[in-house]
């Protein structure tokens, strides 16, 4: 059997799949398809509503490709209907196809690790999902975060999408189980959650780190954003299931509120007296930081060997996960000294020879540009220098915020390409440096590393931002290879004379 589940032989009724064909057809399928061109004889088709067309536009070339069966809405239907006529392909017409295609997954695959969190928020679903995963694994429990980075630790997989859709992700889920991994945290993005792509999977806990701008292109607006991800916890996160919730964010105690009224268990995260999980003191230096906490009232320290203060909330958000769903809360707290930042977050990628840093991380919208500044400032003594730049094809309306962010919390910026896609890169550059007219234009993003390490003098730090992990730049339909800690480790060497 291939990794997507799909094999020759494995077959299922459409009832076993929860779905009931329209006049009462019976139906044995062969496999689910999403997309029309993944189609084998005998699978069951969703064809959903897209965001660009709707999927029973692609219904009659579905049954072309020998689709026993189609699940799809009554607009669907409606598109498809003459194909639909003369074919012996059963029907199924439900009011949610998306959700239903969710759990036909879960019961196609069959098998999920016992325990499953998911993590939502705009900004630190990764790091919380990666900070649980190492928060098990040093308990000796075989687990795996899935998400952004794809599937890491005990079973490891890439992947396309942070939350892939759910043929792609009960795939991952069944393998994983299968491979004996027993513990999984994934990331819910907001996409994933509109479009109900984990709704199929058994949750013990979620969280939700925090909301701020990012896909208005997407979602309507603000309200939309916050309903998507909502979602996670009013509809997806079982009455049983517990909810771990950053009081200390925008839309926390809104969020809590939702968890409240849906009947779940909350662990509160935050600095105020009343949370169970309460920050109580940060202590940085260059290396990391020391962070003072409560659990119940009990104190505890742990030392972090992560960059920026944002990283303990995100390791409370993991504890409390960890903790919600089932772990021992000082099994849990002896881990933490071990977390390791994820690739591509407040890395340190090189240091100049005159002892100035350079650090990699994925910031990409208004708030974790302000965010990742202001957390490396108390690890600074000099100047804060940044490069960064906007994505092309996204919420267009985020990148004058970036440029005030910068503008505000840096000392010296250069602004630069960051997958400019099928935009026109000078363009998207103009509407990031209206807001911060000081700074230093550089389309060639190498070159911009190259500016901004050159410029670092002692007791400085660079921050290359908004591509973290990412080994590409993607121009037009092209990906071009690019690294940016490679890039900072080849500026480092050709201005110090040596390899870092
Ligand atoms: C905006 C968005 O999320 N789109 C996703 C969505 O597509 P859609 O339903 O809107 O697609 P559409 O193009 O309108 O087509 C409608 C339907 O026709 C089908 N089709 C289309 C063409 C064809 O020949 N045959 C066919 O059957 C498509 O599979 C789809 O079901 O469903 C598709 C199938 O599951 C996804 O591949 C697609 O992801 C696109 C490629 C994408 O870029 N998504 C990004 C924005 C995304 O999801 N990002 C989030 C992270 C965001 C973050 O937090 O930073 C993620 O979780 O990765
Ligand atoms: N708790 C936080 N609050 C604010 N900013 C954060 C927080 N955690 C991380 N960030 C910033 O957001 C960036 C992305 O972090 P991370 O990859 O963990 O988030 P994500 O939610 O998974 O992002 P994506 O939506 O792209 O998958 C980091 O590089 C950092 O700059
Ligand atoms: N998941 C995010 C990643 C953005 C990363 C940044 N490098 C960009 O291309 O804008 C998105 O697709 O919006
Ligand atoms: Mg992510």
């Amino acid at each position: 059997m291939g990794w997507d589940g799909m094999s020759e032989t494995k077959t299922r009724s459409l009832a076993a799949l929860g779905l009931t064909a329209q006049g009462g057809a019976e139906a044995v399928v062969t496999g689910l398809a999403v997309d029309s061109r993944k189609v084998k004889p005998g699978h069951l088709f969703a064809a959903l509503p897209g965001s660009r067309v709707h999927g029973g536009e692609f219904i009659q070339y579905a049954l072309r490709m020998g689709a026993g069966a189609v699940l799809t809405d009554a607009e669907g239907a409606r598109i498809a209907a003459d194909h639909l006529a003369g074919s012996p392909a059963a029907l199924v017409v439900v009011e949610d196809p998306r959700a239903a295609l969710a759990y036909a997954a879960a019961l196609w695959f069959g098998a999920q690790p016992e325990v499953v969190v998911a993590v939502t928020g705009t900004n630190g679903k990764t790091s919380v999902a990666s900070f649980t995963r190492q928060i098990w694994s040093a308990m000796g429990i075989p687990a795996v975060n899935i998400g952004t980075t794809g599937v890491e630790g005990a079973w490891e997989a890439p992947l396309g999408h942070t939350t892939p859709e759910p043929i792609t992700l009960h795939g991952v889920l069944a393998e994983a189980a299968a491979a004996g991994v027993t513990h999984a945290a994934m990331e819910a993005s907001s996409h994933g959650l509109a479009q109900k792509r984990l709704d199929g999977v058994r949750l013990a806990a979620a969280g939700f780190t925090n909301l701020t701008q990012d896909h208005l292109d997407y979602h309507a607006d603000f309200d939309d954003y916050f309903a998507a991800k909502a979602g996670l916890f009013a509809r997806v996160l079982s009455e049983d299931g517990v909810a771990v919730i950053q009081m200390d964010s925008l839309r926390g105690p809104e969020m809590a509120e939702v968890a409240e009224n849906a009947g779940l268990e909350v662990i509160r995260v935050g600095r105020g007296e009343n949370n169970h999980l309460r920050i109580l003191g940060l202590r940085f230096d260059s290396t990391g930081q020391d962070l003072r906490f409560s659990w119940n009232g009990t104190v505890h320290q742990a030392r972090l060997e992560l960059i920026g203060g944002f990283q303990s909330e995100n390791v409370m958000v993991a504890a409390g996960l960890a903790i919600g769903s089932g772990s021992d809360p000082a099994e849990v707290f002896a881990a933490l000294p071990q977390l390791k930042g994820v690739r591509g977050r407040m890395q340190l990628a090189a240091t100049r020879s005159n002892g100035a840093s350079v650090f990699v991380d994925y910031a990409h919208t208004p708030d974790a540009l302000a965010t990742a500044l202001k957390a490396l400032r108390p690890h600074v003594m000099g100047r804060l220098i940044c490069v960064f730049g906007a994505g092309g094809d996204r919420d267009t309306t985020k990148r004058p915020l970036m440029g005030e962010a910068v503008a505000e919390n840096a000392d010296v910026a250069f602004v630069t390409d960051d997958n400019p896609r099928t935009e026109d890169p000078a363009a998207i550059r103009a509407a990031v440096l209206a807001a911060c007219p000081e700074a230093v234009e550089v389309g060639d993003r190498a070159e911009a590393i190259l500016r901004g390490v050159d410029a670092l003098q002692p007791g400085d730090a660079l921050l290359i931002a908004g591509k973290g992990h990412e080994q590409g730049q993607t121009v037009g339909d092209v990906v071009y290879p690019f690294d940016d800690v490679e890039q900072a480790s080849v500026a480092v060497a050709a201005l110090d004379g040596h390899l870092t």
